[in-house]
C-alpha cells in the first residue's frame, strides 16, 4: 500500500468486489482486510436480505472502515444510496491529522449485474473525479461456478467484466477443468487469483484498473490484456461462446497507425448510440496522432464512458498502437470492425489486405490505394 500513497487531490482507487451468491466474496475480504492496514481504507457492503451478517465478520477485521447500505440490491433500488455513500466518503471532512482515504472496496451482493454499478462510476460528475477504477473482482467458486455461468445471466456479466478472478473452494472439487474453461469462453486472458495461494492478496487484487493520470501509476498494459502482460493471454479475438453461456465474448481491435482523435470520439458515439446496451465493458488505450507520445485511455460500460484520461508516456513495454478491447453480449464484431474502419481510415475486416494486395507479385503496376 505504501507504494500507491494517495498524494493530496489524487483519485481514491476504488475494486469493485463482485460474485454470485456464497461465491466467498466475505471470506475474501476478511482475509483482505487482516492483511491490509485499513486506516485509509473504507468497504462499502451491500446485502441483499441477510442484513448484518456481513458486517459482523467484516467488523472483527475492521471496526470503522465498514459501512453497510440498508437492505436491497446494490444494482437498483440501492443505486442511489451507493451514490451517496461514495460521495460522502469523498467530500467528508476529517480532522487534518487523518492521512486521506486511499481505497474504497464495494462489496456487491451476489445477485447484482456490476455494469449499472460501473456506469454510475463513470457518469457521476463527482464520482468520476473523485474515484479511479482499480479494477473489477469476481469471486468464483469451483462449487458452485460452472453452474451458476451456465443458469445465471448476472454470473456470467460479473465473469464478462472482471479485470481479476478470484477462485474459491478449490478445495472441494477434483477437476477444475469446466470451470476454467467456461470462465475463458467468457473473458478470455483475465487474470486468475486462486484463493489458496498464501499471502499477498492485497498486491494482486489492487492495481488490476486503469490509472496513470499522471502517474498515480497501476498498470494500464495489463489492464487492457496487452500481450506478453502477465495474467493475460494476449487475445486479439477470441471468446466465442454461443452456446450455454449466450453470446457474451470479446474482441479486440488494434491499429498500430495512429488515429486522430476527433474520429475515436465520433466512433465511440456512435456505437454508444448504437450497441450501447450490447456492450459490457470498453477498454481502450489510443495511439492519438495529436499527441503519439502519450496515449490516451478510456473504459466505458453500456453507452456510458468514463472521461479520457492521458498517460504521461507509453507503458513500458507496450508498443504505441490503439488496442480496443470490447466485452459485448450480442454485439456484432463485423459491424464494430468496421464502424471503426470507417472513421479511422483503417482496413476494413472484409476488404483484402493492403500490404497484400500492393506488395503482391500479381499486383497490378502503379495500382496502390490512396
Ligand atoms: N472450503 C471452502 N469454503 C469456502 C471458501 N471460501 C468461502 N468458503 C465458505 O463458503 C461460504 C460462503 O462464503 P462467503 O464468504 O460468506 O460468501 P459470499 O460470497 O460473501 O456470500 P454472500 O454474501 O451470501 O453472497 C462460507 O461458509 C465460507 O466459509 C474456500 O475457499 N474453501
Amino acid at each position: 500500500m505504501s507504494g500507491d500513497r494517495r498524494a493530496a487531490g489524487a483519485p481514491i482507487r476504488l475494486t469493485v468486489l463482485t460474485g454470485f451468491l456464497g461465491a466467498g466474496k466475505t471470506s475474501l475480504l476478511n482475509r483482505l482486510l487482516s492483511e491490509t492496514p485499513v486506516a485509509n481504507l473504507a468497504v462499502v457492503v451491500n446485502e441483499f436480505g441477510a442484513v448484518g451478517l456481513d458486517q459482523l465478520l467484516i467488523e472483527t477485521a475492521s471496526s470503522d472502515g465498514v459501512i453497510e447500505l440498508s437492505e436491497g440490491c446494490v444494482c437498483c433500488t440501492v443505486r442511489g444510496a451507493l451514490v451517496d455513500t461514495l460521495v460522502m466518503l469523498a467530500t467528508r471532512s476529517r480532522p487534518a491529522e487523518t492521512p486521506p482515504l486511499e481505497r474504497v472496496i464495494v462489496e456487491t451482493t451476489g445477485l447484482a449485474d456490476p455494469t449499472p454499478i460501473l456506469a454510475s462510476l463513470m457518469t457521476h460528475e463527482l464520482l468520476a473525479d473523485a474515484y479511479a477504477l482499480d479494477g473489477v473482482v469476481t469471486v468464483v467458486d469451483h462449487l458452485a461456478g460452472a453452474a451458476n455461468l451456465a443458469e445465471r445471466p448476472e454470473a456470467r456479466r460479473q465473469v464478462a467484466v472482471a479485470d481479476r478472478i478470484v477462485l474459491t473452494k478449490g478445495d472441494l472439487v477434483a477437476e477444475q477443468e469446466p470451470l476454467l474453461d467456461a470462465i475463458a469462453a467468457l473473458n478470455p486472458g483475465v487474470g486468475l487469483v486462486d484463493a489458496r495461494d498464501g499471502e499477498g492478496l492485497a498486491q494482486r487484487l489492487f492495481g488490476c484498473g486503469v490509472v496513470d493520470p499522471v502517474t498515480g501509476k497501476a498498470d494500464p498494459a495489463r489492464w487492457l490484456g496487452a500481450p506478453g502482460h502477465a495474467g493475460h493471454a494476449g487475445h486479439d479475438h477470441a471468446g466465442h461462446d454461443h452456446g450455454a453461456h449466450g453470446a457474451i465474448r470479446s474482441f479486440a481491435i488494434v491499429q498500430a497507425e495512429p488515429v486522430a482523435w476527433e474520429a475515436v470520439v465520433a466512433f465511440l458515439d456512435l456505437m454508444a448510440a448504437t450497441q450501447g446496451e450490447r456492450i459490457l465493458r470498453m477498454k481502450a488505450i489510443v495511439h492519438v496522432r495529436e499527441s503519439p507520445a502519450r496515449p490516451i485511455v478510456l473504459h466505458g460500460v453500456r453507452s456510458y464512458q468514463h472521461p479520457p484520461a492521458q498517460l504521461a508516456a507509453w507503458p513500458a513495454g507496450m508498443s504505441p498502437e490503439t488496442r480496443i478491447v470490447l466485452i459485448g453480449d450480442h454485439l456484432d464484431e463485423i459491424y464494430v470492425r468496421d464502424l471503426f474502419a470507417a472513421f479511422t481510415g483503417g482496413l476494413r475486416s472484409d476488404a483484402p489486405d493492403r500490404a497484400a494486395v500492393e506488395a503482391n507479385p500479381l499486383a497490378v503496376p502503379g495500382h496502390s490505394f490512396g
